[in-house]
């Protein structure tokens, strides 16, 4: 594998359901990301494209082909493998999946959980940086139900990138915003990802995110059918 890449998906199949109604969601993907990478995987509903980034996030098993990330194969890897490697991971979802009964650094702290053993002040003063980097810091301690919906997805994303992740995957993280706060949130996700040197995956049939992308990979019908790389 090329160390200069986080990813190598070679081959990937893969189906869903069994016996009459078994159905195929992957045909032969293959997918490499670049340490550092803003990739786009774009594609109309039902292409596969969380199929592809629930693979990748070890969220769900491989059936067919090679995965390798982080230098490991995930394909026939144990549980426990799949749970460490999901803890050098972070994710953004469509709806921001913040706990409405706790604060924005509570939430934060929450993305550092899976990592054992942070002493509190530590935690805390790792979520105020991450949400001062996201523009965030006089809404620390502001409980979700008094945050703007853009500033809900800064909070998420804080939570994803607090525990400096190797690999970020965004599920159509704009859906739910208005044009100039998904602009926003994806140049800040761009901006925090270049500082860190992290990688991002992000799927979304929004077109406003295109310009900012390194790479953009169309699927339709479980295939990809175009990569258009940009730098
Ligand atoms: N759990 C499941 N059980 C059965 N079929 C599924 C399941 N998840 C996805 N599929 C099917 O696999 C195909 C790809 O779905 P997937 O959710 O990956 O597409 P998508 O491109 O992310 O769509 P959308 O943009 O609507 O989220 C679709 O035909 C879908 O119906």
């Amino acid at each position: 594998m090329d160390t200069e890449n986080i990813l190598e998906a070679v081959g990937l199949n893969h189906w869903f359901g069994a016996g009459e109604v078994r159905k195929q969601a992957l045909f032969d993907v293959n997918l490499t990301l670049k340490r550092g990478s803003f990739t786009v995987l774009m594609g109309p509903s039902g292409s596969g494209k969380t199929t592809v980034l629930t693979l990748v996030g070890c969220l769900r098993g491989v059936q067919e082909g090679s995965v390798r990330l982080l230098e490991q194969e995930l394909c026939g890897a144990s549980e426990a493998q799949l749970v460490a490697l999901r803890r050098r991971l972070g994710f953004i979802f469509q709806a921001h999946n913040l706990h409405e009964s706790l604060t924005a650094t509570q939430n934060v702290i929450m993305g550092l959980q899976v990592h054992r053993g942070i002493p509190d002040a530590k935690a805390k003063a790792a979520a105020a940086h991450a949400l001062g980097l996201l523009g965030l810091s006089d809404r620390v301690d502001y409980l979700p139900a008094n945050l703007s919906g853009g500033q809900k997805q800064r909070v998420a994303i804080a939570r994803a990138l607090v525990g400096n992740p190797a690999l970020v995957l965004a599920d159509e993280p704009t859906a739910a915003l208005d044009k100039d706060s998904a602009a926003e949130v994806v140049d800040l996700l761009k901006r925090m990802g270049a500082a860190r040197g992290t990688t991002t995956l992000l799927v979304t049939h929004d077109n406003r995110i295109l310009d900012r992308a390194d790479r953009i990979l169309t699927l339709e019908d479980g295939r990809i059918v175009k990569t258009e790389d940009r730098t």
